[in-house]
């Protein structure tokens, strides 16, 4: 279940499965019964009120009414518009429902202990106001569990947004696959616990679809990653430079152990002169270079990727450096000042980008670097990866990876704990480690996001930065025990 399907892909898997020959009230009935699954493995019986809408959604709410009241709930139903003007299998279950259908009210909710959001699903067309808007403004004044069914209503299934206002769930049923904004912020926090239930759309109907976004997962990349051959050197595993700052040199020593621990066979740090005592005295086993020497490092072919940008200073030497480099198609990741460093020519830039790149922007150096790219997340990624050539990886709590070609994946792993200074650079580290090895940009930009999350999540509250590298043995031994033998 690693696709994500739009709202209209979903429309489109469930059309094909209509057409192939399950009824679509056999799709809804399915529906229901997962949602009364999930709750009731939650909750004790308990007086409940669904809320209906006029669509499907609301279709699913009668489902899920009659369901609880067989198995001995206490349940009230309100729906939005009259019980004749809804239409195809949502009639046919409005009429199946034998309790009373009332008006949606805030009445609705006096006594309610646990509340279904059948309002709409992946049907919002428009923002929501007035009496509606005003419901689900009391709705989620209460505290009582709520239960989102397909999406909270008023989350745009697409991007994650608020059209307007919206239910905040603590457990969210979708059904078959999952849809960006149950992943995209805000949409990501108002689902609350996120569950995916099968209702009878076959996998090879989503493969037919041809989804290009993935949640990111191993199952995604783990074919792409270059482990050690017995009889390999440590050329074979490549040789990053990490270009470094002259002053704030803890941006490239957290990069440098974070590419080491992930399996780059050499790391270089290149850097002014009168830092390099730094550099080499932070561990051992990393070397040192004047960045006076990039060129000619460059030209030695076995330098096979180069991480530039945390702490190295935002200006002209480091637009300059970054042209130069760039001119080396080697495997690049810039981050931080060398994004920042081309805000007032971003086109200088993506014209540079010839080789394999990876750009990892934080909200902030996105929108310096691509001012006029808008929409949600997922989006502006696209679209910023298809205007530089490069890889973008937009940071934060909802990352997304985007390559030019359109693939992208979401990180579907919450961990809040790497919300500290330092851990983007981290995570620089470990893109260019991956690349120096020989895995593809957008494989290991995925790769690197994923053992960076599940880090944070792993080790938890009070995490820094320098926590992470050490922590990568652990999750590589993971996905080394779990290949086939
Ligand atoms: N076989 C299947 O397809 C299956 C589908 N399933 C379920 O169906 C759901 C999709 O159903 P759906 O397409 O009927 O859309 P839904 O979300 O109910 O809303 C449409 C209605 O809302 C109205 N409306 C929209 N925005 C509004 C607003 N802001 N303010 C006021 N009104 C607004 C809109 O009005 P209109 O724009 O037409 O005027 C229309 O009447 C999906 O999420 C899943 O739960 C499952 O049963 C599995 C099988
Ligand atoms: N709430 C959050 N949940 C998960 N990851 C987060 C959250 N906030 C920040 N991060 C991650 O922490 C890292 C911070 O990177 P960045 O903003 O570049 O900081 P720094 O430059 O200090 O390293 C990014 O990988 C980002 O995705
Ligand atoms: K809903």
């Amino acid at each position: 279940m690693l696709e994500i399907l739009t709202t209209e892909q979903m429309y489109d898997a469930d059309r094909k499965t209509i057409e192939a020959g399950t009824p679509g009230d056999v799709l809804m009935e399915n529906a229901g019964t997962a949602v009364v699954d999930e709750i009731t493995s939650r909750w004790s019986p308990r007086s409940a009120t669904v809320l209906c809408g006029p669509g499907n959604n609301g279709g699913d709410g009668f489902v899920i009414a009659r369901l609880l009241r067989n198995a001995g709930w206490s349940v009230r139903l309100g729906l939005l518009c009259d019980v004749d003007k809804l239409t195809g299998d949502a009639a046919l279950n409005a009429k199946r429902w034998d309790g009373a259908v009332e008006r949606l009210s805030p009445a609705l909710l006096v006594g309610a202990e646990l509340i279904v959001d059948c309002l709409f699903g992946a049907g919002l067309a428009r923002v929501i106001d007035g009496e509606i808007a005003d419901l689900v403004h009391t709705v989620n004044a209460g505290n009582v569990p709520l239960i989102a069914v397909d999406v909270p209503t008023g989350v745009d299934g697409n991007t994650g947004e608020i059209r307007g206002v919206a239910i905040k769930a603590n457990l969210t049923v979708t059904f078959c696959r999952a849809k960006p904004g149950h992943y995209l912020l805000p949409g990501r926090v108002l689902c609350g616990e996120l569950v995916i239930r099968d209702i009878g759309i076959a996998d090879q109907t989503v493969r037919d679809i041809r989804p290009t976004l993935m949640r990111n997962d191993p199952a995604c990349w783990r074919a792409g990653i270059h482990w050690p051959d017995l009889d390999g050197h440590k050329y074979h595993r490549g040789h990053l430079l990490a270009v470094g700052g002259a002053t704030m040199t803890g941006a490239t020593r957290l990069v440098a152990r974070a590419a080491r621990r992930v399996g780059a066979g050499l790391l270089t740090v290149v850097a002014e002169p009168a830092a390099l005592p730094v550099y080499a005295s932070d561990s051992p086993g990393i070397m040192t270079a004047p960045i006076a020497n990039l060129d000619e490092l460059l030209k030695d072919c076995r330098h096979n990727a180069v991480v530039i940008g945390p702490g190295f200073g935002i200006g002209d030497e480091t637009r300059s450096r970054i042209i130069q480099l760039l001119h080396y198609c080697r495997c690049t990741v810039l981050d931080a000042d060398a994004l920042t460093s081309f805000s007032e020519q971003p086109s200088t830039l993506f014209f540079a980008i010839q080789g394999p790149t990876v750009l990892t922007p934080h909200e902030g150096e996105f929108a310096r670097l691509f001012p006029d790219i808008e929409g949600d997340k997922l989006t502006r990624a696209r679209a910023a990866a298809k205007r530089s050539g490069a890889t973008v990886l937009i940071k934060g709590a909802d990352t997304v990876i985007a390559a030019p070609d359109g693939r992208a994946a979401i990180s579907v792993i919450n961990a809040p704990w790497l919300a500290t200074a330092g851990s983007g650079d981290v995570l620089s580290g470990i893109i260019g480690g991956l690349m120096a090895q020989g895995m593809d940009m957008f494989d290991a930009a995925c790769m690197a996001v994923w053992l960076h999350a599940r880090a944070g999540a792993d080790i938890g509250p009070g995490l820094i930065a320098e926590d992470i590298p050490k922590h990568l043995p652990v999750l590589l031994g993971e996905l080394w025990r779990s290949l086939p033998k």
